[in-house]
């Protein structure tokens, strides 16, 4: 195993989810099939709460925006009792052609943090990390490293996955969360106000992430990045292998000092 030493300007480590604490398949194998399964039920059993309106008032103003991709699904605009049927119908083919396409919108996000709740607190679900994750995290916190997530799922559903994780509970290893209300992670701006939000200089974070886009802005906004390669994750071209540093294991990650 090739270490791989933190830069000393290094007080805070970024962290992405999927396909970097946390296996791809987990998100999709278990997590989005449950929203795909429930969505209708949920929405029926939640739709006249405060909580469930604004979510679908949110996924209105996405639609909005989203009129004119291709395939795109409407969602009708009706108060009338009898067309609710219609509407919640509308709203489901909505998620689940945004889910299609693997969109990361807030508004998805919102409603898929929503509705995750249940499923982990029942114990239907245990998010997964990798083996190497927790002792890392253990590691970096006592050498005084601040660490946050920053992921496209909503800070409710980043907080469900750690809180209910097959490692226990996980929340206190971290200082903060990020979602994309932030900014979108393949932008650099993003990395900027989340660096400010933190009150520190982007050169003070090392971003881990699976994703070249995001590296790349994270990079662009001057925070150190390096990449996550774990089992199943898209694979990288030889160019990306040779301009970004490689982490198989959290493991690999070498502290100033030890
Ligand atoms: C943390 S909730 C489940 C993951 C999710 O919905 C998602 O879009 C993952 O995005 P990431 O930015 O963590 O790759
Ligand atoms: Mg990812």
């Amino acid at each position: 195993m090739v270490p791989l030493p933190v830069p000393p300007s290094v007080t805070a480590i970024l962290l992405d989810i999927e396909g970097t604490t946390t296996p791809i398949t987990f998100v999709k194998d278990i997590l989005f099939p449950y929203i795909q399964d429930n969505v209708e039920e949920y929405l029926h059993k939640h739709w006249h709460e405060v909580e469930c309106q604004e979510d679908v008032r949110q996924l209105r103003l996405q639609a909005e925006k989203d009129s004119g991709l291709e395939g795109f699904v409407p969602i009708p605009s009706s108060t009338d009792d009898e067309a609710e049927l219609q509407v919640i119908r509308g709203v489901v083919d909505n998620v689940l052609w945004q889910m299609s396409l693997n969109r990361k919108t807030t508004a998805l996000k919102q409603l898929q943090g929503h509705m995750w709740r249940s499923a982990y607190a029942t114990g239907k679900v245990k998010g997964e990390v990798y083996d190497d994750v927790v002792p890392a995290l253990k590691k970096w916190k006592e050498a005084n490293l601040k660490l946050y997530i920053f992921s496209s799922g909503s800070v409710e559903a980043q907080k469900l996955l750690f809180g209910y994780s097959i490692e226990g509970d996980l929340l206190e290893l971290f200082h903060g969360h990020f979602d994309t209300t932030v900014g979108s992670k393949v932008e650099s701006e993003s990395y900027k106000r989340i660096a400010e939000k933190i009150g520190c200089s982007t050169e003070n974070i090392l971003f881990l992430t699976d994703i070249t886009r995001e590296a790349e802005a994270a990079r662009t906004a001057g925070v150190h990045v390096a990449l996550a390669v774990r089992p199943g994750n898209a694979a990288l071209t030889d160019e990306e292998k040779s301009e970004y540093q490689l982490i198989p294991s959290f493991a690999q990650l070498q502290l100033p000092m030890t």
